[in-house]
């Protein structure tokens, strides 16, 4: 499997945290090990290959982090990076370390970031996909979007337990920057009244009529689940349409928020993350390069980073009926 010319890999997580990124660099770092290569860690994404802040890894540096969320490496948002300036600084830093080839555990961001970076400088390198989003083509399931979902379901759970004492209608917000795959699967599985996502077109009159359809079943108090992508507008601005035609209904806003980033990450996750870093590695030493490592129907599979970066993965329809079925 080795392919002698890489001898070292440099490994960073880029854009938002995930929980899971830790236990995609362990597997990193391990699988390097266990093919005889060198690992090092980048920090704080691409600003730490800029920075030169670099950090030699071996297997016993990453241990006790496969329960941890966050990202021991640190993660950011690098505007240099976006420059030519700046990923040429970073490809001097590359070369002064003696990098062979790049794992970048992030988003579709920090994915396009490389592909502009692999074209200028032709640095090998493959994507692991983390972010709680669920929104890149070519892998069934994201590093840290279980763990996500349990803690949506988690915080939705709590507020039913209000929203039913004081025959309350809750309108909740999650994340999901263009994605409404956490409010859909969240929404399902926290008994939602109604669950808007960007996928779909909404209205407030559907809504209204949605809870006002409960409330004629004997319905008291509902839980509306809104993706904070959702084209209607922000969770605030849709319970105030929705109190403007009812203003018996007595309504609260809760935005989840950052809650749902961080977390020890589920068994869902640690396997994925575990099984996507050893992928991206075997995947460097089969000279293979430019893809994403993901999972499709519980099999490792690599995608063409263009094709992860432009496609997009369709809601299921058929998650959408049961969230209907569900709710009447
Ligand atoms: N078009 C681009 N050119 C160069 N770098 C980019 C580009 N888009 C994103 N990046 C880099 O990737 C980082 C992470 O992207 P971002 O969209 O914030 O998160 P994510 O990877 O989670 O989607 C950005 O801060 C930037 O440094
Ligand atoms: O932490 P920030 O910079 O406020 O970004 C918030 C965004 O990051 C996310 O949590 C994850 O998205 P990315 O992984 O693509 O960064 C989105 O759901 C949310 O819109
Ligand atoms: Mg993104």
């Amino acid at each position: 499997m080795t392919n002698n010319s890489i001898k070292k890999i440099g490994v960073l997580t880029s854009g938002g945290d995930a929980p899971g990124m830790n236990a995609a660099l362990r597997a990193v770092v391990r699988a390097c090990k266990y093919y005889n290569i060198s690992s090092i860690g980048i920090r704080q994404g691409y600003e730490g290959l800029i920075q030169n802040d670099m950090i030699d890894l071996g297997p016993r540096s990453v241990k006790n982090i496969i329960n941890q969320g966050g990202t021991i490496l640190k993660t950011a948002r690098s505007e240099e990076f976006r420059t030519k300036e700046g990923r040429q600084k970073a490809y001097d830093n590359l070369l002064q370390n003696e990098i062979d080839a790049l794992v970048i555990i992030g988003g579709d961001g920090s994915f396009t970031g490389a592909n502009i970076f692999h074209q200028e400088f032709n640095v090998p390198f493959i994507g692991v996909p983390g972010t709680i989003d669920n929104d890149i083509f070519g892998t069934d399931f994201t590093i840290g979007y279980d763990t996500a979902l349990n803690t949506v379901t988690e915080a939705i759970d709590k507020l039913r337990d209000t929203a039913t004492s004081h025959d309350r209608v809750f309108f909740v917000e999650v994340m999901g920057r263009d994605a409404g795959f956490i409010a859909l699967n969240s929404g399902i599985a926290s008994g939602a009244q109604d669950i808007l996502i960007p996928e779909q077109k909404d209205s407030v009159e559907e809504l209204c009529e949605s809870l006002e359809r409960s409330e004629e079943t004997g319905k008291k108090s509902s839980i509306v689940v809104i993706a904070e992508g959702e084209q209607l507008g922000g969770v605030y601005e849709i319970a105030k349409e929705v109190k403007k035609r009812h203003p018996e209904y007595d309504i609260r806003v809760t935005v989840l928020g950052h809650i749902q980033r961080g977390g020890s990450p589920s068994c869902h996750d640690r396997v994925l993350a575990s099984r996507l870093g050893i992928a991206a590695v075997e995947g460097l030493l089969e000279n293979k390069t430019n893809l994403m490592a993901g999972i499709r129907s519980n099999k490792i599979v690599f995608t063409p980073i263009e094709e992860a970066i432009k496609k997009h993965n369709e809601i299921d329809a058929e998650l959408i009926k049961v969230a209907n079925i569900l709710a009447i």
